[in-house]
């Protein structure tokens, strides 16, 4: 399949290197309309980066028009197939996740921001681009929601949010685990040299029930760096851990709760008739529903803001950001 991509600004800052926002598409199913979704709540906040689709071959052309349409940057993977799973993983189709790995072979950008199709970026978050390298940047996972069942965490009731709550038995399950992330928003740099190896070692290291998301935390335990839930609200936090959650605060929801992915929401499972549930899914459907933030509205109106010089949208400065992103922070 040829690379199709839309003249699109391929927007190079000032020292050369290139800076995108990036997806993960699979199958013939609907998250096509999450990746629609995420590609116009990037251009509501003037973000000045392109979003570019990392696409499986099982894809259907149709979605990947639409995609092109709404001004996405198609570029086609090869699946990853991580070693026989004789344990099982929390969910069954976890197992294609694992090709998320591929985005560390764009190394025609020097940064990119990883962003699962079931998130939306409700304030401007470029700023993060500017985050010290070197580093992986991510949000602290939350381990109280029954898809960590049979996790050793969740048998005894301990989570990374609230860690005074249950204290880790040393004892007997030895040193807690380290901080975890969660690999639906990730600050990377794509490089060839990790890309080669992160191919080796998830031949050689046994898939676990959070699939490529395990395998991330343990592969980058040493460079990561946590930033604050504003850049990535797992749902589960809002009835999980209220009390780190400030909705006004947040840049970026992550709509991973179970029933929760907007283009699917019926509200029929549990936590899903929340009122704050049903304002973020409404908040969701007016992006993907807003004919103004279509690509070729974009391109046809001359009144579009120019996500160059926009200003920051964000509450926060870049310094304020960088300062909080040293490691003691989040
Ligand atoms: O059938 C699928 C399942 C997953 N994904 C992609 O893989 C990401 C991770 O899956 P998901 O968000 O469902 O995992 P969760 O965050 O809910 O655990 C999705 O956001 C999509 O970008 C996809 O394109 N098609
Ligand atoms: O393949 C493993 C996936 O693991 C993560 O999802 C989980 C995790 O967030 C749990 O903490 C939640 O309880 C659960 O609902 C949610 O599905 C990532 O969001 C996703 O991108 C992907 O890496
Ligand atoms: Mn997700």
């Amino acid at each position: 399949m040829a690379q199709m991509t839309l003249n699109v600004e391929k927007t190079v800052i000032p020292d050369g290197g290139k800076r995108a926002y990036v997806t993960f598409l699979a199958g013939n199913k609907d998250y096509w309309m999450g990746v629609v979704g995420l590609a116009k709540g990037l251009r509501k906040v003037n973000s000045a980066y392109p979003l570019v689709v990392a696409t499986l071959p099982d894809v259907p052309e149709e979605h990947r028009q639409i995609l092109v349409a709404q001004g996405c940057i198609i570029r086609d993977i090869e699946p990853v197939h991580p070693p026989e799973n004789q344990t099982g993983y929390s969910m069954a189709y976890y197992v294609i996740n694992y090709s998320k790995l591929r985005i560390w072979e764009f190394v025609e950008y020097e940064r990119m921001i990883y962003l699962d199709g079931d998130i939306q970026v409700f304030s401007n978050i470029d700023h993060l681009f500017d985050a010290p390298r070197g580093y992986l940047y991510a949000v602290k996972d939350c381990f109280c929601e029954i898809s960590w069942s049979k996790s050793p965490q969740y048998k005894i009731g301990y989570c990374q949010q609230c860690p005074e709550k249950v204290t880790w038995p040393v004892e007997s399950l030895g040193s807690p685990p380290p901080v975890y992330f969660n690999a639906g928003m990730l600050v990377f740099e794509p490089n060839l040299v990790s890309y080669e190896d992160l191919l080796r070692v998830v031949q050689i290291t046994t898939p676990t029930l959070f699939a490529e998301q395990d395998f991330l935390n343990m592969y980058f335990r040493d460079i990561y760096k946590p930033i604050p839930s504003t850049y990535n609200l797992v749902l589960a936090m809002l009835w999980r851990h209220p009390e780190h959650v400030d909705l006004d605060q947040i840049s970026v929801v992550h709509y991973c709760a179970n029933g929760s992915k907007p283009w699917r929401y019926n509200g029929a499972e549990e936590h899903m008739d929340r009122e704050d549930i049903k304002m973020l899914v409404k908040k969701w459907w007016e992006i993907y529903e807003d004919t103004s933030l279509d690509y070729k509205y974009f391109v046809e109106s001359d009144s579009k803001p120019n996500p160059i010089i926009a200003p920051l949208a964000s509450k926060e400065s870049v310094g304020d950001v960088l300062t909080n992103l040293a490691p003691s922070a989040a």
